[in-house]
């Protein structure tokens, strides 16, 4: 039996499993899915420190296990699948991440520190379709993941032993099975039961609807908002060229409830009635830059900051140390609370890891500075929007009342103070995107790179962790490369990377076999872009390398949220825009180069790599 039609609309493909875990194969089998299984050969040995998050790590394992598949079985046959999927289980507890154990010994340790306490099982999926043309293979890939919560009974060591030793816990994740004996070492779960065994079903489906195609709105009125949708309303995956990858959830235009309905038009033009208005989010949206402000308030105020060093701490306390009145902090903290970046409990608020990840001022993955630049600049051009939208272009002459012809160095870097704000929230967010930046493509064969405007580095060393044989220079204007010192991480992967000062509108380029830009051309008007491609056309050597870095909107412009979001702020702050693939195509084709492949990383960067001829 196929329960969902979107399963169905798989039996018309070629679908490998990359996967030799015998759950993932059942769990599938048993939804009706048909599949080959092509086990991956990838070893997973990623450096687990280098993810921001367990499950940042889970979803690259499970697109590299699928990656290595595809391309392999594209060699052998020279004809890939049409799908591959991978798939990654990991157990995340207190930072540590727990895999499958070695030995006996190494499961009665992940077994001991599970023992009476909650731990979070996470399933990274990647879902690669491929197609070729002319025996070259492209790839598109959507990653996911789910998690689910489970807690541990208190555990005598005796039982432990006694499961340890039925040989139950090598092959698992975590070293347990909650599918057979493990299942009575488990007092509770919060979520998807089989994303434990391994595959987040329910999750994969609700991707694979929003994948294909949205609902209908008629859809809309019968369903509930996270249901799968009928079959009906799905079409080819490579009609949504495009989409970005989303993370723990539906995201982008496939789930817009208030999308004008898929391409089945018969019933184009029917109005809900009163009675049977569909759920709106609507008001949330207008309501929306209200939690934008809170955010930005809470970051100034610095409340995760003083809740790392003295929390939890009560309301009074709080607003005692960050100066502010008792009911004003009372609803700022509730904001905070409803939002997930903080809990509540009897013994007062505290971070949540989201924000222990993020929001602190001094994190690795800090964007505390990203929310105080809205705040303190982009909110200001935001208020004249209006302006913006009737004529076409920047508004820092109405909102700061400054002429710009360059944003750099007329708007963001106009005095030390500024830059190091914009510096410090470029940083926080490129860093939360290098290390999918960094992998999108296999950049092993390059032996030099040149970040053009690579700011403070924060790609270059990520490139340089990844590929320890690559020296990058960061080429970016004097007033910025005289500060990234301050930026500068520790670790052999300093020794990689270097400066040079220089604009790379007028300067010389520095050498390399391949050139680097990461949220540049967005920057730029058609005729900037022109002459920053001709620029960098002639300082590469035939078979150097271009690697685009930016979002990629999709052609039909029903493209994925953070896209259309982040193209309108370029209409706002900037001379550019977002463009699509087939514009970056055409623009580095009439550069001279060629072979443009593009790989959808999704977050806030998406990647073009293509070759000098
Ligand atoms: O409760 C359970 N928890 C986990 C499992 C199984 O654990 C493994 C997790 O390992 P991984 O994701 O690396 O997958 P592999 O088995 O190595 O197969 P791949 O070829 O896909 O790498 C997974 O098999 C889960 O099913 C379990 O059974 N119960």
């Amino acid at each position: 039996m196929v329960l969902y039609p979107v399963i169905r609309k798989l039996l018309e493909k070629r679908v490998v499993l990359a996967s030799a875990s015998p759950r993932r194969q059942e769990i599938l089998s048993n939804a009706g899915l048909r599949f080959e299984v092509v086990p991956s050969r990838f070893t997973e040995k990623l450096s687990k420190a280098s993810f921001p998050t367990p499950y940042a790590y889970a979803m690259e394992t499970a697109k590299q296990k699928a990656l290595e598949v595809a391309r392999r079985m594209h060699q052998k046959d020279l004809r890939a699948p049409d799908i591959v999927i991978g798939a990654d289980t990991i157990v995340a507890l207190e930072g540590l991440i727990l895999e499958k154990p070695v030995d006996k010994a190494d499961a009665h340790k992940m077994l001991s520190r599970l023992n009476g306490k909650e731990h979070s099982v996470f399933t990274g999926v990647a879902i690669v379709h491929c197609s070729s043309q002319g025996g070259k293979l492209d790839m598109d890939v959507w990653e996911f993941y789910e998690e689910t919560r489970v807690r541990f009974s208190q555990l005598s060591e005796e039982l432990l032993w006694e499961y340890i030793h039925s040989g139950e816990p090598m092959d698992k994740a975590g070293g347990y099975g909650i599918q057979a004996l493990g299942g009575m070492l488990v007092e509770s779960i919060h979520g998807d039961f089989l994303n434990v065994v391994g595959f987040p079903l329910n999750r994969f489906c609700k991707k694979l609807a929003e994948l294909f195609y949205p609902p209908r709105p008629e859809d809309l009125q019968r369903e509930k908002q996270d249901s799968i949708p009928a079959v009906d309303t799905f079409d080819n995956p490579s009609d949504v060229e495009g989409l970005g990858s989303s993370q723990g959830g539906a995201q982008g235009v496939r789930d817009r409830p208030w999308a004008e309905g898929g391409k089945d038009t018969k019933d184009a033009g029917r109005r809900p009635t009163v009675e049977s208005l569909p759920p709106t989010p609507v008001v949330e949206l207008i309501d929306g830059y209200k939690v934008s402000k809170a955010l930005f308030t809470a970051c100034k105020m610095k409340v995760f900051d003083l809740l790392r060093d003295e929390g939890p701490l009560s309301t009074v306390d709080i607003a005692r140390k960050i100066d502010a009145s008792e009911c004003g902090t009372g609803h700022l903290l509730d904001i905070c609370v409803a939002f997930g970046l903080l809990d509540k409990t009897d013994r007062g608020y505290s971070n949540t890891d989201l924000a222990s990840l993020y929001l602190l001022s001094d994190g690795e993955y800090s964007l505390h500075s990203l929310a105080v630049h809205n705040n303190n600049h982009s909110w200001h051009l935001y208020n004249h929007l209006e302006s913006a939208i009737r004529e076409g272009a920047n508004q820092h002459q109405r909102a700061l009342q400054i002429t710009v012809d360059d944003p750099f160095q007329d708007s963001f870097y106009r005095n030390k103070e500024k830059k190091l704000q914009f510096m410090r929230a470029m940083h926080g967010l490129i860093n939360v995107a290098a290390r999918q930046a960094a992998t999108a493509f296999d950049l092993s064969r390059f032996s030099s790179a040149c970040d053009l405007g690579g700011c403070t580095g924060a790609l270059a060393y990520q490139l340089a962790r990844q590929y320890p044989g690559l020296k990058v220079t960061v080429f970016d204007l004097p007033e910025v490369v005289e500060d990234a010192v301050y930026f500068q991480p520790g670790g052999p992967q300093t020794g990689q990377v270097s400066f040079v000062p220089g604009d790379f509108f007028r300067d010389s380029l520095p050498e390399a076999d391949l050139y680097i830009v990461c949220r540049i051309l967005h920057d730029w008007s058609d005729d900037k872009v022109h002459q920053l491609l001709s620029r960098i056309s002639s300082s590469c050597k035939p078979g150097g390398g271009l690697l685009v870095l930016e979002m990629l909107p999709g052609e039909d412009k029903r493209e994925a949220r953070a896209a259309v979001v982040q193209s309108l702020n370029m209409l706002v702050q900037t001379l550019g825009r977002e463009r699509t693939l087939s514009e970056y195509r055409s623009l580095l084709q009439a550069h001279g180069f060629a072979d443009v492949r593009a790989a959808y990383v999704g977050s806030i960067v998406d990647a073009v790599l293509a070759t000098r001829v």
